[in-house]
């Protein structure tokens, strides 16, 4: 018996001697029991509608190929590009969204497992012989595409397929291997390929190097990181939360300037044209707060001496050194209701070097959106920590580049080449004969200049992080996990508190969410300091930005245009600053311990605080003043982006103001996302997908940051909460983490249990042998 069998207690003992079932011969007994699984959830609607409209296209096709489409148009909702025959054979009930959240698990339709079990992968693949829907990995205009994997076959809708192709291909291209020259070298083992090289002199990228990171005798990751990402046209730069991605691409940015500006052929130095992005507006505005701080504090007149013959102008390159950060949809251009951008391989990127932050959350469409833009010659750098949770679409980009990114595997002319330039030699562990062209472009950050020794965030990411190779040492590591918080619950740290509740209802919700429960903390979070001996604030709730409205509410009684705003921009930009202070996460939607019912519940108890006034109703279904909002899709018309977060603040209502003066309006305030710090108001009858935002699911919150983040785990298992989602929530915490806790042993079973066997893509360039 797997796992989700075994969550559902009714389901009946299969007969003896299985029979085939008949959802596998008759396309109308399929078409009723996918008709079950979507109306319980298992399933999307979406994905049945697939199988019902490829039977009526072609009706003959045979029942295995519609399911199989069915399956692997509900991989996409689960994040998976393709669905991999041979995995869903040997387990079946993953196949779907086994249980849902909030299914009372009682009288179960047939699970997958009992579907499938009358077949086998050669009748499988054989059903999927029908060219009018299904082509054999080529370019075509089948909807399906059937191809094979690193581990076994898989079926593809073709979009998608396309997508992994386009992405491979780019990449593959700025590694200098093509598809053809990858296989040769594995047929040849001979070590890496080389890439096309950038043009610099080792002598002299050694002498910018050592102008821009301090001297030491050991490796120094930022440091190999920046000479890599230098020498590459593709590199990506990973690394947990404070490992110093930013400080890294910030010096790396500088010296390609420095690079560019110190040609020697006079002509031809000139600035390189770089942008910055990141997939989401917060993410965005973060890198813009971080970046901008970190240029000005760049010493740069060592560097700027140390190119070209006779230096270059330091003022000239600070300047160059972009500080401006979009989201990728304002980049390429999106428009309103499509998903073409205006810049693609026919118009492509007037840009020299994009750098992607938060590249862990950028999916596959998006990615092979970026890099059809991209122009040929134009550099590509991904920071991102790879053990993120991956966007919520289809496709975990950046994880299946980094798979190998913690053993380095540097060929022996790459660690030849980092010694060089960087002064250091690369550790026998890190150095591999076998390694792979893209595994040159990769360096991941591994010293955290955020969490020292004395941050119990820092330690718990790390034991929560710790990889789990082998299920016998999950015991050892729940218990490295509970030791970070020692004895008895009782935190053995000043950033951790735990947090356990008995029900919804608990009052101690209340204390975390209105005050921040400074009293779980040691010294109730008094007195503490940073790395830099800078005081921390004691840990907040939601009381800070509610108190923040009230109080700096500007006196105007008219909220004109742009100039007569300043007040209320000024009082729009401290109430988001306040609320950026505590944020409640969890990780479930459904149920008294997902948004759903945190949400209501949340809103009663800071009503009850009087900090807000709203109606049950409204606190349920309506606006209200105080009202944090979290956009869920996309509005190009307004300029929102899914992930960004407004409140909602009562402003006089200038349409009436003469008949009824001191009349006020609700409206929506929204930092800009451009990180200049403007604020957007809009109203809210024009937002058309946005949710009350008390909590937030982990999923959603990536990207972003809170001084003060509260993880909420669920009280019973759930195939949802996984160690990647749990590191993700913990590393949203800047100062203060409170782990709430509304049930026994959910935090062992989430730290091992991984994500859903992902099912890896073939984006990475050596992928390509298997074709
Ligand atoms: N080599 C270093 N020595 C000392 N401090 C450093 C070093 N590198 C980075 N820092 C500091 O550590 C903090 C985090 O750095 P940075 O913002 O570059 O990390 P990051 O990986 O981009 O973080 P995030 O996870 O927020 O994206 C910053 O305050 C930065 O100044």
């Amino acid at each position: 018996m797997n796992d989700i069998k075994d969550l559902f207690e009714d389901l009946p003992e299969p007969p003896e001697s299985p029979t085939r079932h008949p959802a596998l011969d008759e396309t109308p007994a399929l078409m009723a029991l996918l008709a079950r699984w979507v109306e319980r959830g298992w399933l999307r609607a979406l994905d049945r509608a697939l199988a019902a409209f490829l039977h009526r296209e072609v009706p003959e096709a045979p029942a295995p190929l519609l399911l199989a489409a069915a399956l692997a148009s509900h991989q996409l909702g689960r994040g998976h590009v393709c669905l991999d025959l041979a995995a869903t054979l040997e387990a079946p009930d993953l196949a779907l969204s086994l249980p849902p959240e909030g299914d009372d698990l009682s009288d179960p339709p047939p699970l997958p497992s009992e579907v499938l079990d009358g077949l086998t992968l050669a009748d499988w693949e054989q059903a999927l012989a029908n060219p009018s829907l299904v082509a054999n990995a080529a370019p075509g205009s089948t909807p399906l595409v059937h191809a094979p994997g690193p581990h076994g076959p898989r079926l593809y809708l073709r979009r998608y397929w396309q997508y992994e192709q386009e992405i491979r291909r780019h990449i593959s291209a700025r590694l200098g291997t093509s598809d053809e020259a990858c296989r040769r070298k594995l047929q040849l083992t001979t070590g890496a390929a080389r890439r096309p090289d950038t043009a610099t002199a080792p002598k002299t990228l050694a002498t910018a190097l050592d102008a821009l990171f301090p001297t030491t005798t050991e490796l120094d990751w930022q440091k190999t990181a920046c000479a890599l990402a230098a020498r590459s046209p593709f590199a990506v730069i990973t690394g947990g939360p404070g490992t110093g991605k930013t400080t890294t691409v910030v010096k790396l940015l500088a010296l390609l300037q420095a690079m560019a500006l110190g040609r020697p052929d006079t002509a031809s130095a000139r600035a390189l044209r770089i942008r910055l992005a990141a997939p989401t507006g917060k993410a965005a505005a973060r890198l813009n707060e971080s970046i901008a701080g970190q240029v000005k504090q760049l010493s740069l007149a060592e560097l700027a001496g140390a190119v070209g013959q006779q230096g270059v102008d330091i003022s000239t390159l600070r300047d160059s050194i972009p500080t401006e950060v979009t989201t990728l949809h304002r980049l390429l251009g999106s428009r309103p209701d499509t998903r073409h951008f205006r810049h693609h391989a026919g118009n492509p990127l007037a840009l020299d070097a994009l750098v992607i932050d938060e590249a862990s959350m950028v999916d596959i469409e998006m990615m092979a959106a970026v890099l059809t833009a991209l122009p040929a010659r134009a550099r590509l750098i991904l920071l991102g920590d790879k053990d993120q949770l991956a966007s919520v679409e289809a496709g975990a980009v950046l994880g299946d580049l980094c798979q190998r990114a913690e053993g380095g595997h540097y060929s022996a002319e790459t660690a030849d080449w980092l010694e060089a330039v960087t002064g250091t030699p690369i550790p026998a562990q890190y150095r591999d004969t076998d390694g792979q062209p893209l595994d040159q472009a990769i360096a991941m950050l591994r010293v955290s200049h955020r969490f020292d020794a004395q941050s119990g965030i820092g330690r718990l990411a790390e034991a929560v992080n710790r990889p789990l190779p082998d299920k016998r040492l999950a015991r050892e590591k729940r218990r490295a996990v509970r030791e970070v918080f020692g004895a008895e619950g009782k935190a053995r740290y000043r950033d951790l508190a735990r947090l356990p509740l008995s029900d919804a209802e608990d009052s101690g919700l209340d204390r975390l969410v209105v005050e921040g429960n400074p009293a779980g903390f040691s010294q109730r979070g008094q007195g503490r300091t940073d790395r830099r001996g800078d005081p921390v604030a004691p840990p907040l709730g939601y009381r800070h930005y509610l108190e923040m409205l009230r109080s700096k509410r500007p006196d105007e009684s008219t909220f004109g245009e742009s100039e007569a705003r300043q007040p209320f921009d000024a009082w729009a930009r401290a109430v988001l600053q306040a609320h950026g202070q505590f944020q409640l996460l969890c990780a479930l939607r459904k149920g008294p311990w997902g948004i759903e019912g945190l949400n209501p519940r949340i809103g009663r108890a800071l009503r009850r605080a009087g900090l807000l006034q709203a109606s049950d109703l409204e606190l349920e279904q309506g606006w209200f003043e105080g009202r944090p909002v979290l956009v869920t899709r996309n509005d190009y018309g307004l300029g929102l982006m899914n992930g960004d977060i407004g409140i909602t603040l009562a402003v006089p209502d200038s349409r009436n103001a003469a008949q009824q003066p001191g009349r006020t309006l609700l409206r929506v305030a929204f930092p800009a996302s451009d990180g200049s710090g403007s604020i957007k108001w809009v109203l809210p009858s024009r937002l058309q997908a946005v949710e009350t935002v008390f909590a937030m699911t982990v999923h959603k919150s990536q990207g972003s940051e809170f001084t003060h983040t509260a993880l909420l785990l669920p009280d019973a298992p759930n195939p949802i909460l996984t160690r990647e989602l749990v590191y993700t929530g913990i590393t949203r915490a800047r100062h203060w983490l409170t782990l709430v806790e509304t049930g026994r042993g959910m935090l062992d079973e989430a730290v091992t249990r991984e994500v859903a066997p992902s099912v890896r893509m073939s984006v990475v360039p050596s992928d390509t042998l298997f074709l």
